[in-house]
């Protein structure tokens, strides 16, 4: 959607995936959803470099609402869980140089049973949204059929741009009709919303990572070309941190979702990440690569026998994001290639190690290569010319 929002995917957190619909503040008042688990979350943001890196959307999921519209038809937080209401935890969040997002669902009911919107509440909702100072909106689509959906999701996006207020708009609409590109117009997503849930959610397990990296892989043909500036897939949220992931496949999705040019919105607990994921999360090359300006979405180029995959993002001032990834189980595996292979001429290029800091030549003899990757790991490169290695070499040292 061009409304000069979203040039780069989005970065933040948000609620669901740890959180999930914990509504008992009264035994579990550290992690229900109401107020203090967002001002929680932007204190952390803002004061453990989240912010500075880029991750400054706060995004509330389900299960914020009353149960009840208020007298004026309007949605309303719970009041024993949003006590200051939404402006005020609005106002939080900017005054710490943030920005909150929130949920709402195209249908009677939202997915947890809250109060959904309508066709004839689309309007409503969204000057609500905007009187309280939200900057991104989540448009889920339970409970309601392809009409309402093919009629609701145009309609929020002019909605959203007819109250004047610059929000983000991401769209769940291609998950409630079948994902499939034969079923949904990437094209016509591009100008309505700034990006979409395509796929299934994700849960906390690499069996749901590598089943969502399958998935946008083998359609990439058709879901590639849909993405650019103002446009992303969304193959939903990063679980690093939580209890599902290995270190080497967090450092996978941090790769894949690099790769994937997808919005990097993490569902964690910041009040307690462990050392190994907050340095794959804070990881300065990988979120360039993310947010390179070109915003080109990356592709899975090769699947070897081996059960390595390649994947290939081309980045601003010729340079590339390689990413070696093993679907392998049994041990480390010693993939060995050439850059000439993967289109290269071997000229001044440099390859800077995205996950060990190390960087090496690519002289002219030396096309071969060969990386060791671990089972369910990946190897990350970025590989540069060396009028570029300047900025490389800044990104470096502050990576120190
Ligand atoms: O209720 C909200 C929750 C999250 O927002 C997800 O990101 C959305 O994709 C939808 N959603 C859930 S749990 N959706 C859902 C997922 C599976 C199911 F059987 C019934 C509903």
């Amino acid at each position: 959607l061009d409304n000069g929002l979203l040039k780069t995917p989005p970065m933040g957190w948000m609620a669901w995936e740890r959180f999930r619909c914990d509504i008992d503040c009264k035994d579990d008042p550290e992690n229900c959803i109401g107020e203090n688990l967002f001002r929680d979350m932007a204190d952390r943001l803002a004061e453990d470099g989240w912010k500075e890196l880029g991750y400054e959307y706060v995004i509330i999921d389900d299960c914020w609402m009353s149960m009840l519209r208020d007298k004026q038809g309007r949605l309303q937080p719970e009041p024993s869980r949003f006590p200051g209401g939404i402006p005020k935890l609005a106002r939080y969040i900017h005054d710490r140089g943030l920005k909150l997002g929130i949920y709402a669902d195209m249908g009677t009911y939202t997915c947890m049973g809250f109060p959904g919107t309508t066709l004839d509440k689309i309007e409503i909702d969204a000057m609500t949204f905007a009187s309280w100072g939200v900057d991104y909106l989540k448009f889920d689509g339970c409970n309601s059929n392809p009409v309402e959906q093919m009629l609701g999701y145009p309609r929020m996006s002019k909605a959203l741009n007819a109250t004047g207020r610059p929000m983000a708009y991401s769209c769940s609409w291609p998950v409630y009709v079948g994902s499939l590109p034969t079923n949904v117009n990437y094209t016509f997503m591009g100008e309505i919303c700034h990006l979409w849930r395509n796929y299934y959610d994700i849960e906390d397990s690499w069996d749901s990572l590598q089943s969502i990296i399958e998935w946008f892989s083998n359609n990439q043909d058709d879901l590639q070309p849909a993405a650019g500036p103002g446009r992303w897939n969304d193959p939903d949220m990063l679980i690093i941190g939580n209890f599902g992931l290995s270190v080497d496949e967090a450092r996978s999705q941090m790769a894949l979702w690099a790769i994937m040019a997808a919005p990097l919105i993490m569902s964690n607990d910041l009040r307690n990440l462990d050392s190994r994921s907050r340095a794959i999360l804070q990881n300065k090359v990988a979120i360039a690569i993310n947010q390179d300006p070109m915003g080109i979405q990356g592709r899975r180029l090769l699947q070897e026998k081996s059960r390595i995959e390649v994947y290939w993002r081309p980045l601003s001032h010729s340079a590339s994001a390689l990413v070696f990834l093993s679907r392998r189980t049994d041990m480390p595996y010693r993939y060995r290639n050439s850059l000439a292979k993967l289109n290269y001429d071997t000229g001044n290029y440099k390859v800077y190690d995205v996950f060990t800091g190390s960087t090496m030549k690519v002289l002219n003899t030396t096309t071969e290569f060969s990386v060791s990757i671990n089972p369910s790991g990946v190897v990350m490169w970025y590989v540069y010319t060396e009028q570029q290695s300047k900025q490389m070499e800044i990104l470096h040292y502050q990576q120190k």
